[in-house]
């Protein structure tokens, strides 16, 4: 099939190369010319495992191109996936102007039947302004061309994207004529290890469910981290009481890893804007509202642990970082939990010295104007002559590290760990003052 896709990002890159994969015919447009001549000149604007090799065997069989040239991208594709960005608005209602535009590129252009797929995270009731947009450019030109407004949201993770979308739990499809409906189902076939796993549905509920899946997932994550703060108090271990509670199959194993918060660029966004749904229609929803809350209260957390050992004045001490990206096997900073801790610590007077394997160069970018962070490119470096350790992102290379190591460079064996990656027991063993989320029993122990 001839695929568009408009927003060559982390979705759009890894949706075309994926389609591209099965033999589909795909071009990749983008309004950022840089990404399109990284591309075109055989490189990857984002670091996403597995992607690179997907991009450049498609690529060389012909099947997968970049470009700017608006025209040529909408004249190819039969489906025209938007994929672009839908950051937050000031009031955290997600921003349509992207998607909005990239509609009415496709109405400016097209010439014959089009599928246009909303596969961008959008709020209910956007197809229709899709439809809108496209109907206009059309009336605009005096032309009549037939065409059909889908919603399939996209469930990729990053640091997983290119594995879940070549076999995804589930594909929901929006829509509501048959001739889409076909067109879809054709496409999404070599993906879906049975027909079960495609579920058709009408366009609103589709939209829906994306907010609906990112807001489940991020209730989980507040409720475990309110959970870990009062097992701290009880003198609990979150991370046992994770594994009892998991156990059951109606709860489930998995998103029950208390830490430092949810980022990155989706789950914040996205429950924010429903939220603000809610409100347009009248409905307060509260449960959501204080997943939000307790996930900003999260993000202090380690900060606080930091402030109870060594003081609210943090002038002249130095804390070594291990791990920066919003989550491991990824170079996205989007709302990276890591931010909001180097900003309290910075302001409190403190030097930071952070590793992160693949997200020093992002991190550079976003953190620019805290001057005294310093970014390296090894763990023992980040040590040296550091009064702490502080992890913020559970890369494996930080699971097993060497531990006499890290006593013999650091000022003093303190360790606070934002995503809980060791056995307390073990490190008071080691001499460590270890300090993860949740980990009361530790502490009790300690205090013992
Ligand atoms: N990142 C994820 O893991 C993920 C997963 C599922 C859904 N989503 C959703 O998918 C959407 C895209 O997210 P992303 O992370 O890929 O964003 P991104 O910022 O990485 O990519 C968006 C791209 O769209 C381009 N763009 C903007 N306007 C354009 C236009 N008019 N024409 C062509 N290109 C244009 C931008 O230059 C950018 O390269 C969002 O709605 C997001 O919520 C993201
Ligand atoms: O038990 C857990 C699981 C995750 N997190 C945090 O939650 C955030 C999001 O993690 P994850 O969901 O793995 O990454 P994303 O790439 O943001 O993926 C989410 O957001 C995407 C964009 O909408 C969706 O497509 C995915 O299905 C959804 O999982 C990260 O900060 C994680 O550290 C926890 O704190 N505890």
């Amino acid at each position: 099939m001839k695929v568009t896709i408009i927003g060559t990002g982390y979705v759009g890159l890894v949706t075309g190369a994926c389609l591209s994969e099965m033999g589909n015919h795909v071009v990749c447009l983008d309004v950022d010319a840089k990404k399109i001549q990284v591309l075109n000149d055989g490189g990857i604007p984002i670091y996403e495992p597995g992607l690179k090799e997907v991009v450049q065997r498609n690529v060389s069989a012909g099947r997968l191109q970049f470009t700017t040239d608006v025209q040529l991208a909408v004249n190819h594709g039969t489906l025209q996936f938007i994929g672009v960005g839908t950051p937050p608005d000031e009031d955290g209602s997600a921003d349509l102007q992207y998607v909005l535009a990239a509609a009415r590129n496709i109405g400016r252009y097209m010439t014959d039947y089009k599928v246009v797929v909303d596969k961008s995270t959008v709020p209910v009731g956007t197809a229709d302004k899709v439809r809108a947009v496209i109907a206009e450019e059309l009336a605009k030109r005096d032309k009549q061309v037939d065409f059909a407004v889908v919603s399939n949201p996209e469930f990729l993770k990053e640091g997983a994207a290119v594995e879940d979308f070549m076999r995804p739990d589930r594909i929901v499809v929006g829509a509501d004529d048959e001739r889409s409906i076909l067109l879809m189902r054709a496409l999404y076939a070599p993906y879906i290890r049975s027909h079960e796993r495609l579920l058709v549905m009408d366009v609103r509920s589709a939209e829906f469910t994306k907010y609906a899946a990112n807001s489940m997932l991020a209730t989980r994550i507040s409720f475990m981290n309110e959970l870990a703060l009062l097992a701290e108090k009880v003198g609990a271990d979150i991370e046992l009481v994770r594994k009892g509670i998991g156990s059951d199959p109606r709860i489930g194993y998995q998103f029950l890893y208390a830490g430092t918060g949810y980022g990155g660029s989706c789950f914040p966004k996205d429950v924010n804007a429903l939220m603000r749904t809610g409100k347009e229609y009248g409905i307060d929803l509260k449960v959501l509202n204080a997943v939000d809350r307790a996930n900003q209260h999260q993000k202090t957390v380690l900060v606080e642990k930091v402030v109870a050992r060594f003081g609210a004045d943090l002038t002249g001490r130095r804390f070594a970082m291990w791990g920066l990206a919003f989550k491991p096997n990824t170079d996205d900073m989007r709302d990276a939990p890591s931010r909001d801790v180097i900003q309290a610590l910075a302001e409190r007077g403190a030097t930071i010295v952070a590793y992160d394997p693949v997200a020093a160069e992002e991190a550079h970018r976003v953190l620019s104007h805290v001057k005294s962070l310093q970014i390296v490119d090894n763990v023992a470096a980040t040590l040296e002559g550091a009064d702490a350790l502080l992890i913020l992102t559970e890369w494996r290379e930080f699971k097993s590290p060497d531990f006499d190591q890290i006593k013999r460079l650091l000022k003093q064996p303190v360790i606070f760990d934002g995503r809980n990656l060791y056995e307390p027991a073990l490190m008071r063993d080691l001499g460590f003052d270890y300090r993860g989320i949740g980990r009361g029993t530790a502490q009790l122990k300690a205090a013992e």
